[in-house]
């Protein structure tokens, strides 16, 4: 008897950027306490779990090259983790994972991070798996400290090393413009410089998170622009000297404040508008201080499944540098 195939499932993912984040001291385990706030942005990946001839990965689109098409590819990653709990074996299985990217690699918005929760996702649905959103947040949070929000989305709060989160109110739709940077840092080196930085000086830190929290709830860009910040911005700057460079090029373009988003290399500026951040994007990706420039807009939803391969993908506008 010929047994029936599942048809492929295709899950849509948000990069993140930090309006806020806090690095407080390292842990017995390694990992630094964070208090920050997530907000997910429209600038996405795709990832189509199937059942194939060839079990495996396939990486296709921005930055494939540096993404590993093997079982150390974080949403792979992701399939073996849910199978085992669930007792099956993906090999087995022949399932497929086909990942389009379109957020950058090792860019500082949680690229890896949202194949893993898109894969997650898209298993379940494969495998009609009856597990809840809180099953798949504890198998997400032993991936990676951002996976549990990419599969969230939204604007949240999290804690712990980033994985424990909390939902914020944020009334409005932000614009941003993102630049994106000639080669990727990687997170541990970031967090090992600021380890440095602060051994040796002072390196500035953020203030209070209750006014980022209120700022969201008003709605207002130019008050949420005033308190944007980052810990680990003077060491990506550290590490990358050019940075400093492409955070001031986007507000003299007329961005309302730009951040280094996470870990870095990639700057966020927020923008006043939808108007407003296609002009700072024409004007950025002119001034020769970065690879790529995009526009995104946030919050939307965490990874959901948008239909067979064939379902229509809407691409986010891109303007060359
Ligand atoms: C910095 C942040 C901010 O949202 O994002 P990115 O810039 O990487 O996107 C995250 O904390 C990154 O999360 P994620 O990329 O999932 O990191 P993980 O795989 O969990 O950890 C990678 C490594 O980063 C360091 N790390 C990560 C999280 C944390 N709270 N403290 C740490 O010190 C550790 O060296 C760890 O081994
Ligand atoms: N599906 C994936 N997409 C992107 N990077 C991945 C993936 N799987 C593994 N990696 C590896 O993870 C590292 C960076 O992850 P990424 O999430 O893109 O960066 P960041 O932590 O800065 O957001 C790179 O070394 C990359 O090769």
């Amino acid at each position: 008897m010929l047994a029936v195939v599942p048809p492929p499932v295709t899950v849509r993912v948000p990069s993140k950027v930090n309006l806020h984040l806090d690095v407080g001291d390292v842990r017995e385990d390694g990992y630094h306490e964070l208090t920050t706030v997530f907000q997910a942005l429209s600038l996405t990946d795709e990832v189509t779990v199937a059942v194939a001839d060839e079990p495996g990965v396939e990486v296709h689109g921005e930055g494939a090259t540096n993404v590993p098409a093997n079982a150390k590819n974080l949403a792979w990653r992701a399939i073996d983790e849910l199978a085992r709990h669930v007792g099956r074996d993906p090999v087995k299985a022949n399932i497929r994972v086909i990942i389009r990217k379109g957020i950058p690699v090792s860019g500082g918005m949680a690229g890896g991070s949202a194949d893993a929760a898109a894969a997650l996702v898209a298993l379940s649905a494969l495998w009609r798996l009856e597990l809840g959103r809180d099953d798949l947040a504890t198998i997400a949070g032993a991936i990676g400290s951002d996976v549990p929000f990419v599969l969230h989305g939204g604007t949240a709060l999290g804690t712990g090393r980033g994985e424990r989160l909390v939902p914020v109110l944020s009334r409005h739709t932000f614009h941003w413009v993102l630049a994106f940077d000639r080669r990727g840092l990687s997170t541990p080196r970031v967090f090992t410089e600021l380890d440095r930085l602060r051994a040796e000086g002072d390196p500035p830190r953020v203030g209070a998170v209750e006014p980022v929290l209120e700022a969201l709830a008003s709605g207002e860009p130019r008050q949420l622009a005033l308190l944007l910040g980052n810990d680990l911005q003077a060491a990506a700057v550290s590490l990358r000297p050019g940075l400093r460079r492409t955070l001031r090029a986007g507000v003299d373009a007329g961005a309302l404040a730009g951040t280094v988003s996470g870990s870095g290399p990639t700057c966020a500026f927020l923008c006043e508008d939808a108007d407003a951040a296609l002009r700072v994007a024409a004007e950025l990706s002119g001034a020769g201080v970065c690879r790529t420039v995009r526009v995104a807009h946030g919050p939307v939803p965490g990874a959901r499944v948008i239909g067979g391969d064939d379902a229509p993908r809407p691409t986010p506008p891109e303007v060359h540098a």
